[in-house]
């Protein structure tokens, strides 16, 4: 049975959640349940602090975790990155009051809070900067008016936070980050269990991302919309009832279709339908 690791709390909870539900996982009915077993799918899930999650997956008694890649390299645990999910994206950088200061190297002697001292601390060695970290657990915008710290190193999403607590962002971005499937370092890559699991949610991330579209186009017309929709492999095309007339079948980015359903209009293509796709495996 594969024993995967899921976040319980925070910005990464539901949307991993949501995205397991997708991908055919039965998943917890209440917040408070810790382990599930999906008997089906032969997985047990196992619920937990998304910070601990790289420290249990690089123990080895768990396959796989769901974590932030911020949070896995903060940890400094034994594991590495297998898949992006694209959501919980993130950029972690130095804030301050405005005129603190312009790059880290503004930084020496002065105090950092964070809540993710592994990261900052690596980040401050690396540039050849000594400067003390204050660890935080959360909300650190409030550090600086406090008078705790004069700087914080913070996840950034909208801005938001930082705007309310009267702070900039200085220096260059230190990391970006988003959700990601971990597993321990060096692990079985082609163990087959794995290799299900991440096809099936790279099947939730190509169903988010792309619709099939749907076409009949003129013959003479059809090098010209094949160039527009390529697919991932190569269109379908079809002949139609209709003499000199063919229906073309492709997979399109789901951002980009209103545009290549008005480009194909302008070379004479008709019927023009998009679909959602609900899963996929490539
Ligand atoms: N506002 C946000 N937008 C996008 N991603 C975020 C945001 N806040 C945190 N993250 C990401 O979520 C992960 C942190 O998860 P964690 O559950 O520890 O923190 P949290 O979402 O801030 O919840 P908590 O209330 O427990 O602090 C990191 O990968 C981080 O980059
Ligand atoms: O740029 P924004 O869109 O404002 O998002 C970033 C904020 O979100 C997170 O805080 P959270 O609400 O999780 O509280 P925490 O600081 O206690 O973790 C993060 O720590 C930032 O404070
Ligand atoms: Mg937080």
């Amino acid at each position: 049975m594969l024993r995967i690791a899921v976040p319980n709390k925070g910005s990464l909870s539901g949307p991993a959640g949501e995205m397991l539900h997708e991908a055919g996982y039965q998943q917890r009915r209440e917040s408070k349940e810790l382990r599930i077993v999906d008997p089906t799918n032969e997985v047990e899930f196992f619920y937990l602090r998304p910070r601990d999650i790289a420290i249990y997956v690089s123990s080895g008694k768990l396959d796989i975790g769901i974590t932030g890649r911020d949070l896995l390299i903060d940890s400094g645990a034994d594991a590495e990155e297998i898949l992006p999910l694209g959501f919980a994206r993130s950029t972690f950088r130095f804030a301050g009051k405005p005129g603190t200061a312009n790059a880290v190297t503004d930084l020496k002697g002065r105090t950092v809070a964070t809540s993710y001292e592994g990261i900052v601390a690596a980040h401050l060695a690396e540039q050849g900067v000594d400067a003390s970290v204050v660890h935080l657990d959360g909300a650190v915008e409030t550090a600086i008016e406090l008078g705790v710290a004069e700087v914080i190193a913070d996840v950034v999403e909208t801005g938001t936070s930082l705007r309310n607590a009267g702070l900039e962002v200085f220096g260059e971005p230190i990391m970006k980050s988003e959700a990601v499937v971990i597993r321990r370092s060096g692990a079985d890559a082609d163990e087959p269990k794995v290799q299900q699991f991440l096809r099936r949610l790279q099947g939730v991330l190509v169903a988010r991302t792309y619709v099939m579209m749907d076409y009949d186009c003129r013959v003479e017309q059809l090098e010209k919309a094949v160039a527009l929709t390529p697919g991932l492999e190569s269109p379908t095309v079809s002949p139609l009832h209709n003499e000199g007339w063919v229906a073309v079948r492709a997979m399109v980015p789901a951002k980009e279709a209103q545009r290549i359903m008005d480009d194909l209009y302008e070379i004479g293509a008709r019927a023009i339908l998009t679909t959602a796709i609900h899963a996929c495996r490539l």
